[in-house]
């Protein structure tokens, strides 16, 4: 049969698989045995409805390596292909017949591992010629598949026994004058029986391979006396995987590097998970196992639409749903993994499961297991947790500010915010836990960072009395913080709205009295920002700073900000603000002059001390022309 050639994507595809995709070559094996295991899988999936598809040594793969030929060969008693899905599956890369196989038979009741159909070229990283013998379940033909790479493949009839595939690989010869780096590594027994246990070990279906072990012979029973024992090397058919999933070996039993790379090949991470969470539950409606990670990073998708959540269902050991988004709270979502019950029926359907009373209790029991351990983690690992905090931080709040604030007392204990006077994250319990006997509120400055808000005039204050400020710097924080209105009984308070109480009465009321003496000329200052501020006042909370804005009723100003910045919002929003001035800067007694002098200056004076008042708040100036303009003619002066 003449040569096909593979498509043109196919061919650049291979080429970079072969030099670029997979940084372990090793991994060929790992790949071939997961399609040797979806294969039995679908047979065995058509075997429940067909009993004639059950083969009678059962279902298992097999490897055997012959060193002389150089020839390494998987095979599996699964499903097989015909002609036109040789064709179809391995001349066309990124081509998955497992995933239309689940498309097609609309199911999730296997543990189909492909997908992305590019595993099987795996191979020619490590084979200069792959030969696939491959006789389809109910076929009577069977089909020889062969290709050296790039250049194209052929299809041929072949003879074949019995359904299922074998893949022949012929080893790359080992390149000359270099010792490590070698290909024959991949015709060794032991180093295959290793890579099988290292990637492959929770496959369901028995790996089965020749093994050689040294046995001693027999005694003669004419040996003479000085007879010494000899040993010969006998081959048996041993099953190199453990074939227990994972989650369900005991937990001393397991590495972190085997957790590690389970973690990496079942969810597609290159970065190891930062905590694994593994346990039995005993419940009353269901016991289960869970084999649960907290990943490193955000997946890219994650704060998207695209996302979805959910943990991988098996009932014993077989998987039922890939992706049970009912198991997960939205906050929770990025926790990846696993749930085994043997108590939930293998015959019940997706849509009963959905809402399965036993599915919840375990949803119920995961958050509060999810939660404990997060909870751990921050009281014991703290930087750990902190590295969580950063890559996850903004879903725990999402979640708390969600359904006006339905789930926010079983997040509260999770959150962190920027402590001024530690310089670092600490949790609100922390905050009051730390907080002196006459403190009576906790403070906070929302804004676009922690550096600008140190700088806020109105920060002077409440510094001066030794008090701790938490910077919030994500635009949702002061939301949280307004919907979680208090902690353990002290009120959340913005350092920059209504009046923080904190100087002296005597201050007060002298404040009050400039105020009042000067009601004119703030009231002139007030006429010319034009409704941009409701009041001009003295300022009782300035300490050093001549001027701050600072907000009344429920929006404030950077509230303002971030509702303004909402794309697509029709409203416009705007927070009550006041001007205040510091009675004892320099500034008030020249404003004081300026009202007799020179009224209309004085409203200059107005505009420049507004604009600086809204620049220190984070906030942009609206007519930045103007506001230079005016700048550049005072410094003319
Ligand atoms: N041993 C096999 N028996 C039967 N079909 C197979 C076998 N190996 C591969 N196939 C078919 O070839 C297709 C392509 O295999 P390939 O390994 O390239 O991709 P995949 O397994 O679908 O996805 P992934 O890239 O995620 O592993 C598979 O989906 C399957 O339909």
């Amino acid at each position: 049969m003449a040569k096909q050639q593979f498509q043109a994507e196919s061919k650049r595809l291979l080429d970079m698989m072969i030099n670029s995709i997979y940084t372990h070559r090793e991994i060929f094996l790992r790949e071939l045995i997961s399609n040797a295991s979806d294969a039995i899988d679908k047979r065995h999936f058509k075997s429940l409805t067909d009993a004639s598809l059950v083969p009678e040594e059962g279902f298992e793969i097999h490897l055997s390596a012959d060193e002389d030929a150089r020839t390494l060969t998987i095979s599996d008693n699964g499903i097989g292909m015909t002609k036109e899905e040789l064709e179809h599956n391995l001349g066309t890369i990124a081509q998955s017949g497992s995933l239309a196989f689940k498309q097609e038979n609309q199911t999730d009741d296997t543990d189909i591992i492909g997908q992305f159909g590019v595993g099987f070229y795996a191979s020619f990283m490590v084979a200069s010629h792959v030969k696939v013998v491959s006789k389809a379940c109910g076929s009577e033909q069977a089909y020889i598949w062969e290709s050296d790479g790039a250049d194209g493949y052929t299809i041929e009839p072949g003879e074949k026994d019995s359904y299922g595939t074998d893949i022949i690989l012929t080893i790359k010869p080992d390149p000359e004058g270099e010792d490590e780096d070698t290909y024959s590594e991949f015709l060794q027994t032991y180093r295959l029986a290793g890579l099988v246990r290292k990637y492959s070990d929770y496959i369901r279906y028995p790996i089965k391979m020749q093994m050689p072990h040294s046995q001693e012979k027999p005694k003669p029973e004419d040996a003479p006396e000085d007879y010494k024992p000899e040993y010969e090397t006998v081959y048996t058919e041993d099953t190199l995987n453990s074939m227990i999933p994972l989650w369900k070996k005991a937990k001393k039993d397991i590495t972190q590097d085997e957790y590690d790379e389970f973690y990496r090949s079942k969810f597609m991470d290159y970065m190891k998970p930062l905590r694994t969470i593994h346990f039995h539950n005993e419940g009353l409606t269901a016991s289960y196992d869970a084999l649960l990670y907290i990943p490193s990073q955000p997946p890219f998708d994650y704060y998207s639409k695209d996302f979805s959540k959910g943990l991988s269902l098996y009932t014993s050991g077989v998987m039922i749903m890939e992706k049970c988004a009912d198991l997960l709270p939205d906050y929770f979502g990025f926790v990846r993994g696993l749930v085994d019950s043997s108590d939930l029926s293998l015959n019940i359907s997706r849509e009963m499961l959905q809402h399965d009373r036993q599915l919840k209790a375990i949803a119920i029991s995961l958050e509060k297991k999810i939660r404990s351990e997060l909870l751990k983690m921050q009281k014991d690992e703290r930087e750990e947790y902190i590295k969580f905090w950063n890559a996850f931080g903004y879903s725990i709040k999402a979640g708390a500010y969600a359904n006006y604030g339905a789930d926010k007392e079983k997040l509260r204990d999770l959150m962190m915010f920027y402590s001024a006077k530690n310089e670092k994250l600490i949790t609100l319990k922390e905050y009051r836990e730390a907080m002196p006997e006459d403190q009576e509120e906790i403070y906070y400055a929302a804004g676009s960072s922690t550096d600008a808000l140190s700088k806020l005039p109105q920060a002077e204050m409440v510094r001066k009395h030794d008090y701790d400020i938490l910077y919030l710097t994500a635009d949702i924080d002061e939301f949280i913080i307004s919907q979680l209105e208090s902690q353990d009984d002290k009120k959340f308070r913005s350092i920059t709205a209504g009046d923080l109480n904190l100087s002296s009465e005597e201050e007060k009321k002298e404040a009050e009295e400039k105020s009042t003496a000067n009601r004119a000329m703030f009231d002139a200052m007030k006429e010319a920002l034009d409704g941009k501020v409701k009041d001009v006042r003295v300022s009782s909370r300035l300490v050093s700073d001549p001027v701050c804005l600072t907000s009344e009723g429920n929006l404030s100003i950077e509230m303002e900000r971030v509702l303004n910045n909402v794309p697509n919002n029709g409203n416009h929003f705007s927070a009550e603000k006041i001007l205040e001035i510091n009675a004892s800067h320099p500034i008030f007694e020249k404003l004081i002059r300026l009202y007799t002098s020179d009224p209309d200056k004085l409203k200059t004076y107005a505009k420049l001390l507004y604009d600086q008042a809204m620049l220190i708040a984070g906030m942009p100036v609206e007519d930045p022309a103007a506001f230079t303009q005016a700048m550049c003619d005072l410094m003319a002066e």
